[in-house]
């Protein structure tokens, strides 16, 4: 297992407000990994993000980034890191190439062009190099902020929802994006709102509820341990009701043409075979049997909604 690029220990943030945004998150970041951020509106991503970035100052705990404290050791903190914002802000009259000059620059580091070559072809940006950016598509926008936020050669990328408000063709191609970055080596972690993307890219997933990180697993675990499956069996004949001895395990729909059955994936036996011997045995007769494995939102749902507090 790769070490550990970022370190966060018990991290609290109350704003002046008096919002509780953080409240005791500890967590590591894996050099290489894919790690996406899942929780409600308002649920803290963006504190824990902006903390780790430097941008707001958390009122207790720890942040280390490639070893180096956040606070005390900022500067080289700050230079592993790149972060993609959620609002495109880009000056419009001004070329590609001069704004991911002008990040790096931001950085103190000293011109590097083949890099930047380099970094816009693999944006497929380089043949807009000196376009102006009012005149890109949203999504070469999108991957300019990319640009920018690389430029001085981080070693962890944070994208703060990249595809919030994007057609289902731009979110592919940014997964795609997102991919040969890391396959190249850059730490990523992004906030979504939508699960599809958590579920295709991930390597691991944490949830954040009310500041707190209700768990961090990796995608497949999540999906096997919570995952559960629905099987539902058609009737040739409507039922007027189950047998007792059934109607534990099972539940009949209103009319009395199908009946639902919940199972864990995870389970040695899964119960269907003495059941549809049950059901054979009490002469209701199957025209069909279907199953359904519940989604990373139907989880998603489950754990927020379950609140499964200090799972962490
Ligand atoms: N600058 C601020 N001052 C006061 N409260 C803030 C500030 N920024 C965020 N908050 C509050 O902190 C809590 C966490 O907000 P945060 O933006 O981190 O959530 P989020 O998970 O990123 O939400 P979203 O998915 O909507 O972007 C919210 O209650 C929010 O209102």
């Amino acid at each position: 297992m790769s070490p550990p690029i970022i370190q966060i220990e018990h991290l609290v943030k109350r704003y002046d407000s008096g919002t509780a945004a953080l409240d005791d998150v500890s967590l590591e970041i894996r050099e290489g990994e894919i790690l996406a951020l899942l929780g409600p509106n308002g649920a803290g991503k963006t504190t824990l993000i902006s903390i780790i970035c430097g941008l707001v100052r958390p009122s207790g705990g720890a942040v280390r980034v490639g070893g180096h404290d956040i606070q005390r050791d900022w500067r080289a903190a700050r230079r592993m890191i790149g972060l993609v914002p959620q609002e495109i802000a880009l000056d419009p009259f001004e070329t590609v190439l001069s704004c991911v000059r002008f990040s790096r620059g931001l950085y103190g580091e000293p011109p590097d062009d083949p890099y930047l070559e380099q970094l816009l072809r693999s944006l497929a940006l380089w043949d807009k190099r000196d376009a102006r950016t009012r005149e890109l598509s949203g999504g070469m926008k999108r991957r300019v902020l990319i640009a920018k936020a690389l430029a001085h050669r981080p070693r962890v990328l944070f994208l703060d929802e990249p595809t919030a408000g994007v057609d289902v063709a731009l979110r592919r191609e940014m997964w795609l994006v997102v991919r040969d970055l890391r396959a190249q080596g850059v730490t990523i972690i992004l906030t979504t709102h939508y699960l599809e993307e958590a579920e295709e890219m991930a390597d691991r997933i944490g949830v954040i509820n009310h500041g707190r990180l209700l768990l961090v697993q990796p995608k497949s675990e999540l999906m096997g341990e919570f995952g559960k499956k629905h099987l539902t069996i058609t009737l040739q004949e409507p039922l007027a009701e189950l047998a007792p001895e059934l109607s534990d395990r099972l539940v009949l729909a209103a009319d009395g043409l199908s009946l639902g059955y919940d199972y864990d994936t995870r389970a040695e036996r899964t119960g269907i075979a003495q059941l549809l011997a049950a059901l054979n045995a009490q002469g209701i007769a199957v025209r069909d049997i279907s199953t359904k494995e519940s989604s990373l939102e139907d989880i998603f749902l489950s754990l927020v909604e379950g609140g499964q507090e200090g799972r962490a």
